[in-house]
């Protein structure tokens, strides 16, 4: 399905932004694991954290949702099922990194599946590690799902430098850690998002500029109950619209803010851009505030790489920022971006390309030639079905000369189902 993105002369109003999917999927992974019953408020809708419920279901465990609160009844590490069917993790690089941790620690025989897109994605990084912990794991080719799972003689705790920042792989891990008698260490040196250790509430020590986190079968696993928060990757879309837009007043409620997720609101803020953060509190672990976003000039940026892991989803949203800052920004040590739902890096530069911004493409990043005054050409703009791609897309569009058109815009839906309904609210509201 194509969608008509028209121009929009001005953006205001309220974004209650979808509930954070990283913490999704993990609130109902930690309460299947916990011995305990949870009561998960505030779970998303989104495609990727409900491929993770279907999932534990086939583990047989026992999820009630309604609406969005989801109530699941832990069994504890012991208690998962073998599945009578493949587990299919459809388009979600979590589900399977996360789950395979999980079921490959717990020695259950099963089958990881996924669509086309996360079929062609390297599970190289986790069953390298798995391997080592003991456990029989093997991929198409060796690193692609289908992942074929099965018992093993016991986990075998590790100390393991993360040879990649990822959370999904520090996530793996931990998890398939927690099977093991002996410890396992993982040493993470550059810092990526830490809701695994949070809502685990893992032991973690400080080390040089990074830290250690340990896991084994002696931690007690928490409850999770409580409210997911916003998603800040979500409301990012909505910080970029409202800082490019000459007339736009954007309040998003209820967002996460934690400090390993929220890099790109300090990014635009040394960018430029006008930013307001209130009410701020807890939702169970994780921090949450209110924040409003208005009209701004955009200065360009060398964005420091070591920034990277904590902004990994938002580098293409950033990308459409850097488009109407006055100069040249500069992206590197961003290659992990090509291993995503699609090469991120070469779908935006073909999507800023089309757009009429100039841009240079190298392996590990990108620079952009942004104009205070840009005003981006209507086009058809690709996504690969790709969620982040289209919305990214679709803010860039706003601004356009003409009406432009998404393709397959239903993937938002992957994290964002109320991205278009949001999209329309904004610019309704300013009629
Ligand atoms: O742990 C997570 O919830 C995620 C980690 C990131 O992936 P990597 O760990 O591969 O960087 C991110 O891109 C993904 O959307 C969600
Ligand atoms: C990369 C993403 O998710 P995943 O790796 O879970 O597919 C994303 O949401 O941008």
């Amino acid at each position: 399905m194509n969608k008509a993105v028209d121009p929009v002369a001005k953006l205001s109003g309220e974004i209650v932004p979808p509930p954070d999917k990283s913490i999704s999927h993990r609130s109902a992974m930690f309460a299947a694991l916990s011995s305990e019953n949870s009561i998960i408020q505030n779970y998303s809708s989104a495609a990727d954290p409900q491929s993770t419920l279907e999932c534990l279901k086939q583990l047989g465990v026992e999820i009630h949702q309604e609406g969005s609160t989801v109530k699941i009844s832990g069994v504890g590490r012991d208690g998962f099922q073998d599945p009578e069917k493949s587990l299919d993790c459809g388009n979600s690089g979590t589900t399977m990194r996360l789950l395979s941790g999980i079921v490959a620690g717990a020695g259950v025989e099963c089958t990881m599946i996924g669509d086309e897109s996360l079929s062609a994605r390297t599970m190289k990084r986790i069953i390298d590690p798995l391997r080592k912990m003991g456990c029989k794991i093997d991929g198409k080719e060796g690193i692609y799902a289908p992942l074929e799972i099965h018992s093993h003689g016991g986990v075998k705790g590790m100390r393991y430098p993360l040879p990649i920042a990822s959370a999904q792989l520090k996530s793996c891990v931990l998890l398939a850690g927690l099977f093991g008698d002996e410890p396992t260490e993982v040493v993470e040196d550059v810092l990526s998002r830490d809701h695994t250790e949070r809502l685990l509430q893992l032991e973690t020590e400080p080390y040089g500029s990074g830290k250690i986190i340990q896991s084994s079968r002696d931690h007690i696993i928490p409850q999770q109950n409580y409210r997911v928060p916003g998603d800040f990757s979500a409301a990012a879309f909505w910080l970029v619209a409202g800082s490019i837009h000459e007339n736009a007043e954007i309040h998003l409620s209820g967002t996460g803010v934690n400090p390993s997720r929220d890099a790109v609101y300090h990014i635009l803020e040394e960018m430029g851009a006008s930013f307001k953060k209130t009410n701020n509190r807890l939702a169970g672990k994780e921090p949450v505030s209110d924040l409003f976003v208005e009209s701004s000039d955009l200065k360009p940026i060398h964005l420091d790489p070591a920034l990277i892991p904590n902004c990994i989803d938002e580098l293409p949203i950033l990308m459409v920022a850097m488009c109407f800052a006055d100069g040249k920004s500069v992206i590197t040590g961003a290659e992990e971006l090509r291993h995503k739902e699609t090469d991120r890096l070469s779908a935006m530069a073909e999507i800023l390309n089309l757009a009429g911004t100039e841009v240079e493409l190298q392996q590990d990043g990108i620079i952009i030639q942004g104009r205070r005054d840009f005003k981006p050409s209507a086009a058809t703009f690709p996504t690969y079905h790709d969620h982040r791609m289209a919305m990214a897309a679709a803010v860039l569009a706003t601004k356009g000369t003409d009406t432009s058109a998404i393709t397959h815009a239903d993937c938002t839906a992957i994290s964002y189902p109320k991205f278009w309904t949001d999209l329309q609210t904004l610019s309704d509201s300013a009629a």
